[in-house]
């Protein structure tokens, strides 16, 4: 079981409060000029990735208190607890054994009284075997040509990892294969995918946890309808349909061979699923080798998570400084920003991750909470993020602390693009921690020639407060391994703060409400009747939607 301590009970806590009263007023700067080596002390490197939290609203003793939140609320049995196949999603009554699927140790994980590890190595053999038998043609179409096209249906947690990594690691892509993305039970979704693909060499991988879900469900039948309208016969199928899943029975009633079944199990959370059997497009499309390299950085992450010292654990150390801003300076949101324009679906990805995960408001003593719970999680690569929503991070009334994440090494070193990218990375901290003073400003406005006139309806808007916290993480290069590496240290930070907030990270009760109502207005969609069984808005809405189409 996990410790259900309320973390604004502990000792640790109201010394963050009071700590926080003498903090507000520190400014950044200052904290750099009084300390040379502010920056070797809070830095950590993990292999080839630097992450230096040194522009952070902290002192020694705010990491102190903060890595005392993290005894007081029982972390290190947390964490033990996960890695050891405890059913730590208490709602579900299941483990949470994302860890396993990359478990390259092979140490045994037991769940049930069984080890995991024979069933994920046996479905990671089948993975390597059947992309490795696409990728070099050996899997061919009802007309004997060989698949050139993956078209993987899924959503949620069996789109967004496999769509993030493919973009991500698209400089490893095998180049005689593309890959399509379709989610959205939008038709446009599918319609615009299929108008690009041939049935002749295309492999539809029709991905879900629980093989029901309606968006899936919906544009695998529209696939299948497709894929029959030119190929005409049933049997073809098996040649261009696998499906990925933990439930058997429902992939039969699709009509799919179990034989093309690759499985995975319900200690896999959706959106921790990646790295399972849901990566069987990642596989075919940058090769299992890399596939492997990618698990690898995760395991190595695992390993640092679970055995390094908290104040050098770097997903702790990103968890506690997500919550000094969350609960202490009441920022709401927190910023992914990857300078690297592969990560374009990274912060995607970790609205899922995180905000599934943490976005509860009842802990784990079934009581509401009195704090906050989860950010907002958004993001766009840079530069582009610069030119968009940076006015506001700069000189906005929210305090929004970002991530800045960028390759040292580019794969693409045309030009100076890449010197001008990382110029753009190192001067967004500088600014955001310096600001401008009022001070400077005016030396500016006065080298500029302004008038005094103009200097003083103009300067004020010029001020740059500063003291806006980031986070830089600087890695060699964007490979599969230090992908692997940093979604598994974002993975342990959400767990983290999902521990310390006393909340259930691996459930997503808050998904089933809005699917429960589309389920019930749905048939009333399909009639002229008009509608009254609803509110007075939801009526008008549905009666003016169709009278808009009669
Ligand atoms: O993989 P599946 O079972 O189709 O679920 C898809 C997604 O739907 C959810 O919203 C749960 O309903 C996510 O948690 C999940 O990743």
């Amino acid at each position: 079981m996990l410790p259900t301590i309320n973390p604004t009970t502990t000792q640790a806590w109201k010394k963050l409060e009071a700590h926080y009263e003498q903090m507000q007023a520190q400014h950044l700067k200052d904290l750099f000029q009084q300390d040379p080596k502010r920056f070797e002390k809070l830095s950590l490197t993990f292999e080839d990735i630097l992450i230096d939290f040194s522009k952070n609203r902290v002192t020694q003793e705010t990491m102190q208190l903060l890595l005392q939140l993290a005894q007081e609320t029982g972390l290190q049995e947390a964490i033990d607890g996960m890695f050891s196949g405890e059913k730590i999603n208490f709602t579900e009554d299941r483990a949470v054994l994302h860890v396993a699927l990359r478990n390259s140790s092979n140490s045994p994980i037991m769940v049930d009284g069984k080890d995991v590890m024979l069933d994920v190595n046996r479905v990671l053999d089948q993975m390597k075997a059947f992309s490795e038998q696409v990728i070099s043609g050996g899997w061919k179409g009802y007309t004997g040509k060989p698949i050139t096209t993956i078209v993987n249906i899924g959503i949620g947690g069996s789109d967004l990892g496999p769509v993030m990594v493919t973009e991500a690691l698209k400089p490893y892509q095998q180049p005689n294969i593309t890959t399509y993305f379709v989610s959205n039970v939008d038709g446009t979704h599918i319609a615009e995918t299929l108008k690009k693909v041939d049935a002749e060499t295309t492999l539809f991988m029709i991905a879900s946890k629980t093989f029901t879900t309606q968006e899936t469900m919906t544009n695998a039948h529209s696939a299948r309808t497709w894929f029959l309208e030119n190929a005409k016969d049933e049997e073809h199928i098996k040649k261009h349909f696998v499906a990925i899943s933990t439930n058997t029975k429902a992939v039969s009633a699709f009509g799919i061979d179990p034989q093309n079944m690759f499985e995975f199990w319900d200690w896999v959370g959706g959106r921790y699923s990646l790295w399972s059997a849901i990566g069987l497009s990642i596989c075919c499309t940058i090769g299992f080798e890399n596939f492997r390299a990618l698990l690898d950085g995760a395991h190595a992450m695992d390993q640092h998570f679970q055995k390094t010292p908290f104040e050098k654990n770097a997903p702790v150390i990103l968890a506690l400084l997500g919550i000094w801003y969350n609960n202490f300076f009441s920022a709401e949101a927190h910023a992914l920003l990857p300078y690297d324009q592969y990560m374009h679906r990274f912060a995607a990805y970790f609205q899922q991750g995180d905000m599934e995960s943490n976005g509860k408001s009842v802990d784990r003593n079934s009581q509401p909470v009195n704090y906050q719970t989860g950010p907002i999680i958004w993001g766009e690569p840079g530069t582009n993020g610069q030119h968009a929503f940076y006015q506001l991070i700069h000189q906005g009334t929210k305090l929004i602390p970002c991530d800045f994440l960028a390759p040292a090494v580019t794969h693409n070193p045309l030009s100076d693009h890449h010197p001008k990218l990382m110029a753009n990375f190192f001067a967004q901290t500088e600014a955001l921690m310096n600001g401008k003073t009022e001070e400077e400003v005016l030396k500016e406005m006065q080298a500029a020639n302004l008038s005094e006139e103009e200097i003083k309806s103009l300067k004020d808007f010029k001020v740059f407060e500063g003291n806006r916290p980031t986070n830089s993480i600087l890695f060699k290069q964007l490979t599969p391994r230090t992908l692997g590496a940093l979604l598994a240290m974002y993975e342990h930070k959400i767990f983290v703060q999902g521990i310390i907030w006393n909340i259930y990270s691996f459930d997503q009760w808050g998904v089933e409400l809005g699917k429960q109502l589309a389920s019930k207005i749905l048939p009333e969609l399909l009639n002229e009747e008009p509608v009254t069984s609803h509110d007075s808005s939801t009526n008008g809405l549905i009666n003016q939607f169709k009278a808009f189409r009669s």
